[in-house]
């Protein structure tokens, strides 16, 4: 099972190099250049389309939606259910990442109707899933407080309620579609460091989405795989955070098929 699961991930990294799909981001004012970054980088084709004017039009054309609450005010929800309805007239997966939702009634209400919409993958830390979950949560702000551990049980019980695939991350990634799980290890200890880390990696799991719409799990498990890989490696030469995130978008850029099947650590549960 668990080596079954890794050569798909490699099948759908190399799908996902090969395709370049274009992928609708509407996500926050601070990670909006460098998740595009990291997708050009990963190779697919980011597009940053918010407005309700246009969002939903250009949903239907993406390959994938993905919605990041980082940074709301009403014209973004506005655009965000606009887009993730069309998304869902067009068959077009979309993710939700529902930064801090647990901080403001603003944010809380935001995601409710969001969830309402039935994303196909929801990507969180683990404070943002306990919360999801109903649990009382450590977080403080957009940084996590909690060891995914304590995030599983509500990420297996959300992705039943809401017929989602939810992943959880931090130092080991934790996937679940309610039944299956999955743990993906790699990474660093400074990708939490760098702004808008987690933000880039839902953009990317909308990549993995746009080339595998009906394998959602193994999509979700392939592109937080491919951020362990390269953040991995990435780590070996950085010397702080700075440095890191030049050598994770060139290590994104330059990483193949072998080096990732070859450094990739997904066990199943
Ligand atoms: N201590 C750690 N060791 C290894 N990898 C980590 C660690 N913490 C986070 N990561 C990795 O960083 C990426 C982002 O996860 P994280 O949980 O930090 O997202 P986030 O809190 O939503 O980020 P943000 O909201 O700042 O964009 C994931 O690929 C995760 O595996
Ligand atoms: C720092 C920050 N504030 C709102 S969104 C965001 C990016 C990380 O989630
Ligand atoms: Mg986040």
């Amino acid at each position: 099972m668990t080596t079954e699961i890794s050569q798909t991930a490699t099948e759908l990294f190399e799908r996902m190099r090969a395709t370049n799909p274009l992928i609708q981001c509407i996500t926050n004012y601070v990670a909006m250049n460098y998740a595009a970054n990291v997708l050009l980088a990963a190779g697919a084709s980011p597009a940053m389309v918010h407005t309700p004017e246009e969002s939903g039009e250009f949903a239907a054309i993406a390959g994938a939606l993905t919605v990041n609450i980082g940074t709301l005010s009403p014209n973004w929800v506005e655009g965000m259910i606009a887009a993730a309805k069309a998304a869902n007239k067009a068959g077009k997966p979309w993710v939700l990442d529902p930064v801090a939702h647990f901080a403001t009634g603003y944010r809380r209400d935001a995601v409710a109707e969001l969830l309402k919409l039935k994303p196909s993958v929801i990507r969180g830390n683990a404070s943002e899933i306990i919360a999801l979950g109903g649990g009382q949560s450590a977080g403080q702000g957009v940084d996590s407080g909690d060891p995914v551990e304590q995030a599983e049980e509500a990420a297996r019980g959300l992705a039943i309620a809401q017929g989602a695939i939810v992943a959880v991350t931090g130092e080991v990634d934790f996937v679940t579609d309610g039944k299956r799980s999955v743990r993906i290890a790699g990474g660093s200890d400074l990708m939490p460091k760098i702004t808008a880390t987690g933000c880039s990696l839902t953009a990317l799991v909308g990549a993995y989405l746009a080339v595998a719409p009906d394998r959602a799990f193994e999509a979700t498990i392939a592109a937080l795989g491919n951020f362990a890989v390269a953040g991995e490696i990435a780590a070996k030469t950085a010397n702080g955070p700075a440095s890191f995130m030049t050598a994770f978008i060139d290590g994104l850029h330059r990483l193949d098929g072998a080096t990732y099947a070859k450094n990739l650590r997904v066990n199943v549960q």
